[in-house]
């Protein structure tokens, strides 16, 4: 039996990806239903080679457009189309790959469906990480990761006894300016925050890794899906991105997961599971080719959105919301030449500074501090 798909996010990177293991899996794998924002070229592309029964865009304006165009196919819009494609009653797997904490609600949904969710939307567990573990846990539905290091953390843990584990470590490439000092990244513009050494992704992951937040991300994600205390969790800075991340356990043995940088290995991963599948046209490693691999220790000064995250996770409660909400808000602001690179870090500071948190926030708390946080970094622009 095939498994069925729905994609949230389907003209993104990892959408993009996502739709590229379809193709390559036609008898494993059947795409029912999908979301997009704004990309209608590429939306049109995808039309013409998947036949899905759903859809949804962000604007109502192209939703009427495309049911002109694709009359068979069930055209919704906005935050509830995001709802109908990821609850699609006929999918068996969710894989939400859009970006932002616009995806949490979607996430629930498809939850108490029993849809089992490939998340590689890190933002909706960073900002609810305990009402989607919660929720799993009711519906008994599978959470799988698809970001790189929590694969390679899922892949090691395979097996093996949590009371065993004694640290989680989670690899860092060091972003576009690793080799730069925090004095030397007042000016730095936008083309060059997004020229990452190792992978290409969207724009705001990729401005997250420069800043070190994506692994402050990482760490909250990691605490989310593996329970794992933070003084468990440690970020090693690991240049060649070629160990994905690893875990110590009690009897010192370390389990890591290696390969290319590659995010159709994880992405297919989770949609294979338990299975593997063969990946065609994929690099291999060559750890003759490759020669040396290269670790540092984290420097929490130089990163300061990495410190912050993790403050923000010791804290818990809504200050997680609060952390992803304003450095969503800080990142769109940055990209948009409006602020310096070195203010995101400073928005994101101000506006955990300025929150008092909530404890075991509900969906409605969670969404109005995620609101709030972001009219607060629009002000700090005034
Ligand atoms: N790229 C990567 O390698 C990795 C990404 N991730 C995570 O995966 C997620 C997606 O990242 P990535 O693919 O790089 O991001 P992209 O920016 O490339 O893609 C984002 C997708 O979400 C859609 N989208 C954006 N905003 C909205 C909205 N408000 N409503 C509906 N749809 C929206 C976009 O639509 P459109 O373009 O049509 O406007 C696009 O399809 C993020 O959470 C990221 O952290 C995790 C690990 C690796
Ligand atoms: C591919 C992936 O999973 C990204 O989240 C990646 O980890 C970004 O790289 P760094 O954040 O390590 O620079
Ligand atoms: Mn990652």
């Amino acid at each position: 039996m095939k498994k069925r798909i729905s994609l949230l996010g389907a003209t993104g990177s990892i959408g993009i990806q996502t739709l590229d293991i379809i193709k390559d899996h036609p008898e494993e794998f059947q795409l029912v239903a999908f979301s997009v924002g704004k990309n209608m070229e590429e939306t049109r592309k995808i039309l013409k080679q998947f036949p899905v029964e759903a859809i949804s865009v962000l604007h109502e304006e192209d939703a009427r457009l495309l049911h002109k165009e694709f009359p068979k196919v069930q055209v919704s819009f906005g935050d509830e189309g995001l709802v109908q494609i990821a609850a699609h009653t006929n999918a068996d797997i969710l894989v939400n790959a859009v970006l932002g904490s616009v995806g949490l609600n979607p996430t629930l949904e498809a939850i108490k469906k029993g849809i089992t969710i490939a998340i590689a939307n890190k933002e909706t567990l960073v900002t609810a990480g305990h009402l989607v573990m919660q929720a799993a846990k009711v519906h008994n539905v599978p959470i799988l990761p698809v970001d790189s290091e929590h694969s390679a953390l899922f892949q090691a843990l395979n097996g093996e006894k949590k009371s065993d584990v004694s640290k989680l470590v989670i690899t860092a490439s060091g972003g576009s300016f690793r080799d730069r000092t925090r004095e030397q990244l007042k000016h730095v513009t936008v083309k060059e925050a997004l020229n990452h050494p190792n992978w290409s992704m969207g724009s705001k992951i990729t401005i997250d890794s420069a800043t070190m937040m994506n692994k402050g991300l990482e760490v909250i994600e990691a605490h989310v899906l593996f329970d794992i205390s933070y003084d468990d969790i440690e970020v090693l800075l690991h240049r060649e991105s070629i160990i994905h991340s690893m875990i110590e356990f009690q009897d010192t043995s370390v389990i890591a997961q290696l390969g290319t940088p590659d995010m159709r290995v994880p992405i297919q991963y989770a949609l294979s599971y338990p299975n593997r599948l063969h990946r065609p046209h994929a690099k291999r490693l060559n750890l003759v080719e490759i020669g040396k691999l290269h670790f540092e220790e984290m420097n929490y000064t130089r990163y300061h959105a990495l410190k912050l995250a993790i403050d923000a996770g010791k804290i818990g409660g809504t200050m997680t919301t609060v952390l992803n909400a304003a450095n969503e808000a800080a990142v769109a602001l940055f990209l948009q030449e409006k602020i310096s690179f070195l203010e995101i870090d400073e928005f994101i500071e101000r506006a955990m500074f300025k929150h008092v948190k909530i404890s075991s926030p509900d969906l409605e708390t969670i969404l109005h501090v995620d609101a709030e946080t972001r009219k607060t970094v629009q002000n700090m622009l005034k």
